[in-house]
């Protein structure tokens, strides 16, 4: 049997009054590939923290290869690479110093790929000497993601890590992320707000609202899936449709309903009336986090 890598049981966070993880169950099997998606303040980051540990939930439960986070143990903590929304670099290293440091740290560390990848973005002897502080905010976005590559990890959670990338750094990181982990079948979760990015990458999809997963399913089969079906109100009512996400019925008589379960049957999708649009992965993220 295929054990959870990630397993969020009735999860909940709150910061004061607000409820921002509402008794969250999820799932993350070996080798998925997941984006995370949600409006901004939906939670991801508070999701990422709590799932790490890093953030002590108020309710439920969250285990990480099998072990509470609460009390994980250094060996777990080695397989889980990490790299935050906003970088927690000491400032006044140089990244050649924070790399040692971290290998350091870790019982394994990939010294070929470290210093590939500080060869190939941009890391020459000059900027491997300057202390972090200096770089700029993509230069230390990506000593970040060299830093969480370096251990090979197992598990990799990314939070918006190329919001500070110009498009070839996004490329590099794309490239990165596709060649040597996904293919090495390490398990990823990574948000972004780039869509398309998300595309090339992700084989799954996952979208956080009201503090739960609000639909989680392979990219492919939700986007193919897609369909708004617009029409009067007296034909779509009381039709429940297959996959539906949301459904409105306007003043003026007209519903409209979303769903990933597919073209609507079709003597509903041929009514007189009836208009049936496939959806992008943008129309899919508005409809579902409304
Ligand atoms: N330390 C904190 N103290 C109080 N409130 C917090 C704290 N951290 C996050 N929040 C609140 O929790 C909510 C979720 O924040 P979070 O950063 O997890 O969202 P997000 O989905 O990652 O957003 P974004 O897409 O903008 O990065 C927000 O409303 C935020 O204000």
């Amino acid at each position: 049997m295929r054990v959870p890598i990630i397993q969020m049981s009735s999860t909940t966070k709150r910061f004061g009054s607000q409820l921002v993880l509402d008794g969250l169950d999820w799932q993350v099997m070996p080798g998925q590939v997941i984006g995370l998606l949600g409006r901004n303040g939906a939670g991801k980051s508070t999701l990422m923290e709590c799932l790490l540990g890093l953030r002590e939930c108020d309710g439920g439960s969250v285990t990480v290869f099998g072990e509470d986070v609460a009390t994980l143990t250094d060996t777990t903590r080695a397989r889980i690479g990490y790299v935050p929304q906003k970088c927690d670099l000491f400032d006044w290293l140089t990244p050649r110093q924070l790399l040692d440091y971290f290998k350091s740290l870790y019982p394994r560390w990939n010294d070929a790929k470290v210093d590939a990848l500080l060869g190939r973005w941009g890391f020459d002897a000059d900027k491997q000497g300057k202390p972090i502080g200096k770089l700029s905010g993509g230069e230390q976005q990506r000593l970040s993601i060299i830093r969480a590559l370096g251990p090979d990890p197992e598990l990799l959670i990314l939070d918006e890590p190329v919001s500070s990338l110009d498009p070839v750094g996004r490329r590099d990181f794309l490239r990165e992320l596709i060649d040597s982990v996904i293919d090495h079948g390490t398990t990823v979760v990574f948000s972004t707000h780039i869509l398309s990015d998300l595309e090339r990458v992700a084989l799954d999809v996952a979208f956080l609202k009201d503090g739960k997963i609000a639909l989680q399913g392979p990219l492919d089969a939700l986007l193919e899936g897609a369909r708004r079906v617009t029409g009067p109100s007296a034909v779509l009512d009381g039709v429940q449709l297959a996959g539906e996400v949301r459904r409105q019925r306007g003043g003026d008589g007209i519903t409209s309903v979303v769903t990933h379960g597919g073209p609507p049957p079709a003597h509903l999708g041929n009514a007189a009336g009836v208009r049936v649009e496939s959806l992008s992965l943008e129309d899919l993220f508005i409809e579902v986090t409304q």
